[in-house]
């Protein structure tokens, strides 16, 4: 009997992600073979070349996984693992495929130690996770901080200890957990905050070391394959705690929806973020030829031919200035680029306006100058 459909659902996702790590990492991808028959005590289980898997008659974990990872040396991928079913599904999927690919798989949870009894459970889910043949696993013990509310602040620390702990390991990537409900949900959050094209594309599967090779499956999948698979999940009360905005969504706002607008409507609002997302790239491919044909200087543009842009292009080629100008990425807001635009749409002699990282935006004879302060 194959496996649980959910969970060959899941290992096809994993093994499409997987497939393209090895072949960027150019990891040699040979097709399973078996162990020797006669392996002399101590010699390591690992085939002749790098990137051969030995599946045959290695021990099996009872679980249905193979024990034996693929050779030391292989490239490694870790998974983000918070205990919970979509990344507990996601890490035993990519436990399977990893070795079939030539891949070594890992682990990181971190402990954001903001409830009682965090560090033991985060312990718990490195160990069932060492269990499932996962090496290395570590728990990162993180301190968040108060900047930009709470779900922000535990977010920042977590991205941080992942990505030292991809630094530190060698990993050639990091997998989250995060599916389609999660990604309706940013949709949804987007949207009632206002956000641009770029927001409402929500998350994207690949951004730079990070992969979510869930995003096109519902969460419902991972509950399931994990239950298939005898896998005890996690779940963080902070899912369910309405003190937080995504808990809102989740379990009042999207419910309501589904019940009044009829079904599908996250598979709507993942789609939707799809097609956000070439708009975004197609409109930021053309401010960033419009800002090369603009620019007359270093951080000046020609202001009577901005005028002429369509207004979110404008945007976009504003937004790039001023952050090569040195204004930080997460402090230059919509208000900040409206104040600019009116220097340019707008323009009664105003001005100069001060941006933050010190960053000056000014039009002189027809020239919108950006220049940071003391530069
Ligand atoms: N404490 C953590 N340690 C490591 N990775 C985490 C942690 N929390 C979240 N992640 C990663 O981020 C992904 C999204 O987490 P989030 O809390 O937004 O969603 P979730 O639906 O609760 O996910 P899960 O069911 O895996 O807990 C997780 O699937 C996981 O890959």
């Amino acid at each position: 009997m194959g496996p649980h459909p959910a969970v060959a659902a899941i290992r096809l996702a994993v093994r499409r992600t997987l497939t393209d790590l090895a072949a960027e990492a150019g990891t040699t991808f040979t097709a399973p073979v078996r162990e020797p028959r006669e392996r002399p005590a101590g010699a390591p289980l690992v085939g002749a070349a790098v990137g051969t898997t030995l599946i045959g008659n290695a021990a099996r974990h009872p679980s249905g996984l193979p024990r034996t990872p693929a050779a030391p040396g292989s490239p490694l991928v870790l998974v983000a693992v918070s205990g919970g079913a979509d990344s507990m599904a996601l890490a035993i999927a990519a436990a399977f495929e990893a070795p079939k690919i030539g891949l070594r798989v890992g682990a990181v949870t971190v402990d954001h130690g903001l409830q009682p009894g965090s560090a033991d459970r985060a312990a718990q889910v490195a160990e069932r996770l060492r269990s499932l043949g996962l090496d290395p696993v570590e728990v990162v013990p993180v301190r968040v901080g108060r900047s930009g509310g709470p779900e922000a602040a535990a977010r920042d620390a977590r991205y941080a200890a992942l990505d030292e702990a991809a630094e530190r390991h060698g990993a050639i990537a990091v997998l989250l957990g995060h599916t389609r409900d999660d990604q309706a949900e940013t949709v949804l959050l987007g949207l009632a905050r206002g956000s641009g094209s770029r927001s409402l594309a929500g998350m994207p599967a690949q951004k730079g070391r990070y992969r979510r090779p869930l995003l096109e499956l519902d969460r419902a999948a991972t509950r399931q394959a994990c239950s298939a698979q005898a896998i005890p999940v996690w779940d963080d009360p902070h899912n369910c705690d309405p003190a937080y905005t995504r808990s809102r969504v989740r379990h009042e706002v999207l419910p309501v929806l589904e019940k009044h607008l009829g079904g599908g409507v996250v598979e709507a609002l993942a789609r939707t973020a799809r097609l956000f997302r070439d708009d975004a790239d197609a409109l930021d491919q053309w401010a960033s030829l419009a800002e090369r044909d603009l620019r007359t200087g270093e951080g000046a543009l020609d202001a009577v031919k901005l005028a002429e842009l369509p207004p979110a292009v404008r945007r976009r080629v504003l937004r790039r200035a001023a952050l090569r100008a040195g204004c930080p990425a997460g402090d230059l807001f919509a208000r900040h680029l409206e104040a600019v635009d009116l220097l340019v749409t707008g323009w009664r002699g105003q001005g100069p306006l001060h941006l933050p990282g010190g960053v000056e935006a000014t039009r002189r004879c027809g020239t919108l100058v950006f220049r940071r302060q003391g530069d």
